[in-house]
């Protein structure tokens, strides 16, 4: 049996007929008004309802981020939710510049008990919602366009009157056209205009009119068409506030707001992290982040996002995903090779207060209170940039470029072998392994530098080594310390590179020594070494490299045998 085509039960969603849209020349240069439904949109969609403890801290930390409008509740929903918008005015938790706002259906006794909750604030938005769209008329209130448009008007004029009556409340009033994006916008148009009619907003006391995407079903460039239609036809236009309230159904809730603030949105409804009904509404962090890294500062504080989605996901008992914008544990962190080369060269030039130009990295971490410990990981799918980062970073070792290429074969070896993520530790185990710690068959033990005037070169040493349970006493000359110590050895070694840095300052300095040398026609190889004296730090390098060409050389008979 053919099955049916399951695409044939959609329909495409029609294009807005707007001729000389404006709104894809803008761009975005200050901030919207932010408004937080996390308390409401977000908290309805909890598994468990937050309590009003959670409900406090979280209230408190939208302020601390810097929100000046909180939608705090559903008061005629619960018990639980009146008391709470309660518990912040009779407990006088509300700051000066802060106001809240309260939901209602347009329902007499919902709006009555709703106007009830606020009594006493010192300003408060009456929030009042229908939904508008064809689906909604049909389905659910079997209702025409009159109809549809009368709950609205009527629920409007209830809450005219009943505020009325507490002229110590500096009162506020938004208009939602619930399903705003599916709906025709003639319609929508015909309704906000009714009520702004009923209201009478002014210029200094302005409406809001919130235009959602409630289930977004559409491109965003469709919900810009939308914005911008009605910012240009809607009747009392410098009277009121259009906001927005996108979700985030196809995954593009984020984009949907950019570009309806370009096509004339003031206002932004959403949650932080996306939190919200089914996918959740936009995510605030991330439209706040984005204008920062377009060099508009967002007005909110998000320095330390780890502290902020800590008490999100404790109030909300949902994880921020490890790969969320901005915030998730991972985003600042580069596991593949390329990145992390390009990472380490950006972090090397970056300038401080310089412009931002770290490749691969849109914003710098310690913006939002992250260090740069995280940024580059390393597992199989890395390279030589990441672990000399993390060694450099760690443990202070600066590994020369060729000792990088050497080194990573061996953590690369591992890391197959394992499969899993090498940790900065692990990899600094296996540099020592690889290298300080290669100490037979020679191992160093001491050195004196000696005076012969009667010799030809100017340095002259005596050196002691362990060689196979032995104690070994060489003596060398040449043209400075390293130089004598290799003649000294008297194995047939070429030094081919060398490199030295010092870790920390003061009594526990160190040096570290790199060397690549030849041992008879045996490959070039590295071997490195660390002291409080730079001179054995060589000699422990120099060392460290003849005894791996001499291991090596070892296997190869062994395998060969
Ligand atoms: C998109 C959004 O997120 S909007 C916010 C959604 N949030 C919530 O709904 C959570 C809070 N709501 C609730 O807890 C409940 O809905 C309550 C307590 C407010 C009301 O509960 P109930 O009285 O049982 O009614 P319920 O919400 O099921 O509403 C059904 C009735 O209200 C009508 N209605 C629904 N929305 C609205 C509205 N915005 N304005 C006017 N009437 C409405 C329906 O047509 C239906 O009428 P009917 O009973 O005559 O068929
Ligand atoms: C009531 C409105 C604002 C809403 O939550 C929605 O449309 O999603």
């Amino acid at each position: 049996m053919m099955l049916q085509n399951p695409s044939s039960k959609y329909r495409a969603f029609p294009p807005v007929h707007l001729t000389g849209r404006q709104w894809p020349d803008r761009a975005i240069t200050h901030p919207p008004i932010w408004m937080s439904t996390d308390l409401r949109d977000g908290n309805q969609a909890l598994i468990e309802p937050m309590s009003h403890d959670k409900k406090l801290r979280f209230f408190e930390m939208l302020i601390q981020i810097g929100l000046k409008e909180i939608e705090v509740g559903f008061p005629s929903a619960s018990q639980t939710d009146f008391d709470f918008v309660r518990k912040l005015i009779d407990e006088d938790r509300i700051p000066e510049d802060v106001t809240i706002i309260v939901l209602t259906q347009s329902r007499e006794e919902l709006i009555r008990r709703t106007v009830d909750s606020c009594v006493g604030a010192r300003r408060a938005i009456v929030h009042l919602y229908n939904s508008v769209a064809p689906v909604f008329r049909k389905v659910v209130f079997g209702m025409t366009r009159e109809q549809i448009t009368d709950i609205a008007v009527s629920g409007t004029k209830l809450v005219k009157q009943l505020v009325k009556q507490h002229p110590q409340t500096e009162w506020a009033f938004e208009y939602t056209p619930e399903s705003f994006s599916t709906t025709e916008l003639d319609f929508s148009r015909h309704i906000c205009d009714a009520v702004s009619e009923v209201w009478q907003p002014t210029p200094h006391n302005k409406m809001i009119v919130n235009l959602p995407s409630t289930v977004e079903c559409s491109t965003p460039n469709v919900y810009a068409d939308q914005i911008e239609w009605m910012s240009r036809k809607l009747a009392r236009r410098d009277s009121l506030i259009i906001s927005v309230h996108p979700h985030n159904d196809r995954g593009t809730a984020v984009a949907s707001a950019e570009l309806a603030i370009m096509a004339g949105a003031d206002r932004v409804e959403g949650c932080l992290f996306g939190n919200g009904e089914r996918t959740g509404n936009v995510d605030l962090v991330t439209l706040a982040m984005n204008l920062y890294t377009q060099g508009v500062h967002p007005g909110l504080d998000f320095s330390d996002i780890d502290a902020v989605r800590q008490v999100v996901e404790e109030c909300n008992q949902l994880p921020v995903h490890p790969r969320h914008p901005y915030a998730g544990d991972l985003v600042f962190t580069a596991f593949s090779g390329s990145h992390q080369d390009a990472i380490k060269k950006g972090f090397a030039q970056q300038k401080p207060n310089a412009l931002w130009e770290v490749p691969y990295l849109p914003i710098d971490p310690a913006d939002l209170g992250r260090s740069y410990d995280a940024v580059i990981r390393v597992n199989s799918q890395s390279g030589k940039g990441g672990m000399a980062y993390l060694l450099e970073q760690e443990f202070g070792l600066s590994l020369p470029r060729r000792l990088q290429i050497e080194f990573s074969r061996a953590v690369q070896a591992v890391a197959d072998a394992s499969g899993r993520e090498i940790a900065a530790k692990e990899i600094h185990a296996i540099f020592c392994s690889e290298y300080f710690d290669q100490t037979s068959p020679y191992a160093y033990s001491a050195h004196k530098m000696v005076e012969d005037s009667s010799s030809d070169e100017p340095v002259q040493i005596d050196i002691t080594l362990a060689h196979r349970q032995a104690s070994l006493s060489l003596q060398g000359g040449g043209n400075g310390p390293i130089d004598a110590f290799v003649n000294a050895l008297g194995l047939d070694i070429k030094l081919m590179d060398y490199h030295e840095h010092a870790i920390g300052s003061g009594a526990n300095a160190k040096a570290a020594c790199y060397v690549e040398l030849r041992l008879a026609n045996g490959p070039t190889m590295f071997g490195a070494g660390i002291d409080s004296n730079i001179v054995t730090a060589s000699f422990k390098a120099v060392l460290s490299a003849v005894n791996r060409q001499l291991v090596r050389a070892e296997q190869e008979v062994a395998v060969a045998g």
